[in-house]
């Protein structure tokens, strides 16, 4: 396994790329540590798959360099890469039974029989496919026959990094956290390096350690699951992580303070990104309290959505739609209430960057 580094990288499909617009991948500085768990989350079309591609062999990068362990592989073409792939679609070979799929990549590589079945044994477990080795994998059901292509990416001890490009794509939704759920604990015991490309939130925080979030070519945060809720760095790491994502909220900031609406609301802490002038108010819809008799800001409900353990309350305070999850009664459409947000959950955000530090001390 290696530690892999992207430095300086830049991407364009033009021959010709006149400005940042034609860039795919703007400008990427990132390190992938030695067997780290990392999910790459972004909406379609941000880049995700480029970066791979760079990371594989498949592309060149326009600008900057690809390093394995420090060493710079940028014009080494997949092969000479030791890289192991799962794709959305399985690749297995229907014909040959599941022992012989798991074995291919050793094989393909001249390793002995006795190393082959001991890592074929020892991944079918993991999987728990023991029972189905000699099956023909004709016969699999897709998802089992994704599993068994995970193990043919999983099967080998001496790959740099495994990656997965949206590996659950086929997968029943049902199966879906069963395979997820597996995928982390395989992770736990391989301790591979492991990227996987995804756009859903939900397989990034599960499998995750470090989430790279991706938006139109550029990096706009990297950190753990409590990291990308708690403190979202951008305002589109907020909107696009949570259900609902984070209310962004236009104010004005005057000496200090912020404003929605003409009413001051606390945030967590100084404002240190931003002067005078419009900003933004983020504050994710745990935090924000509806009551029909308490302070602060008023409002009227839109809807309430019952979505099972909780509710999710629509509320509109100056024009504006303001997100509230409840647990317990709620109001109902049309009712007058006041909300209020708790502050140290409270911050702000200027040209959609975090502009607000927690009070006593910057982060
Ligand atoms: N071969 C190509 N030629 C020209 N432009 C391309 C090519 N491949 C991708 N692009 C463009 O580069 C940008 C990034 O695309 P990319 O496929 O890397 O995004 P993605 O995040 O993987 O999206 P998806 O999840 O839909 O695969 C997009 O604007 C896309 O249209």
């Amino acid at each position: 396994m290696a530690q892999i580094k992207l430095s300086n990288l830049r991407h364009s499909y033009s021959s010709s790329p006149a400005g940042d617009a034609d860039y795919a991948l703007k400008k990427i500085d990132l390190t992938w540590e030695d067997g780290g768990a990392y999910a790459l989350l972004g909406p379609s079309g941000c880049g995700k798959s480029t970066l791979l591609n760079i990371i594989s062999g498949l592309l060149i990068p326009s600008e900057g360099k690809v390093l394995f362990d420090d060493q710079d592989v940028t014009a080494l073409p997949p092969a000479r890469r030791n890289i192991a792939q799962v794709f959305q679609f399985p690749v297995i070979y229907d014909t040959m039974t599941v022992y012989d799929n798991l074995a291919f990549p050793l094989r393909n590589r001249g390793r002995d029989e006795e190393t082959v079945k001991r890592r074929v044994t020892a991944i079918a477990e993991m999987l728990e496919v023991t029972t189905m080795l000699t099956t023909r994998a004709a016969n699999l059901s897709p998802d089992n026959k994704q599993k068994i292509s995970m193990g043919r990416g999983l099967v080998r001890e001496d790959v740099n990094v495994v990656m997965f490009d949206e590996p659950l794509t086929v997968i029943d939704p049902h199966l879906k956290w069963k395979l997820r759920s597996k995928l982390k604990e395989l992770h736990q015991r391989v301790k591979a390096t492991m990227i996987y490309v995804t756009h859903d939130q939900t397989e990034a925080l599960t499998f995750a350690d470090q989430v790279v979030v991706m938006q139109d070519g550029e990096v706009v945060q990297i950190g753990t699951p409590v990291d990308l809720f708690e403190r979202p760095a951008h305002t589109f790491v907020g909107h696009f992580i949570g259900s609902p994502g984070m209310n962004v909220l236009p104010c004005e900031v005057r000496g200090g303070a912020a404003f929605f609406g003409g009413e001051r609301i606390a945030l967590e802490g100084p404002v240190s990104g931003a002067g005078d002038g419009m900003a933004e108010i983020g504050i994710r819809p745990e935090f924000v309290s509806v009551s029909k008799t308490g302070e602060g800001i008023a409002a009227h409900i839109r809807k309430v959505a019952d979505i099972g353990r909780h509710k999710v309350v629509e509320a509109i305070a100056h024009d504006s739609r303001i997100h509230a999850i409840m647990d317990g009664e709620a109001p109902d459409a049309g009712d007058a209430v006041t909300l209020e947000f708790n502050r140290s959950q409270t911050r702000l955000y200027k040209d959609g960057w975090l502009a607000s530090s927690p009070e006593g001390g910057a982060r």
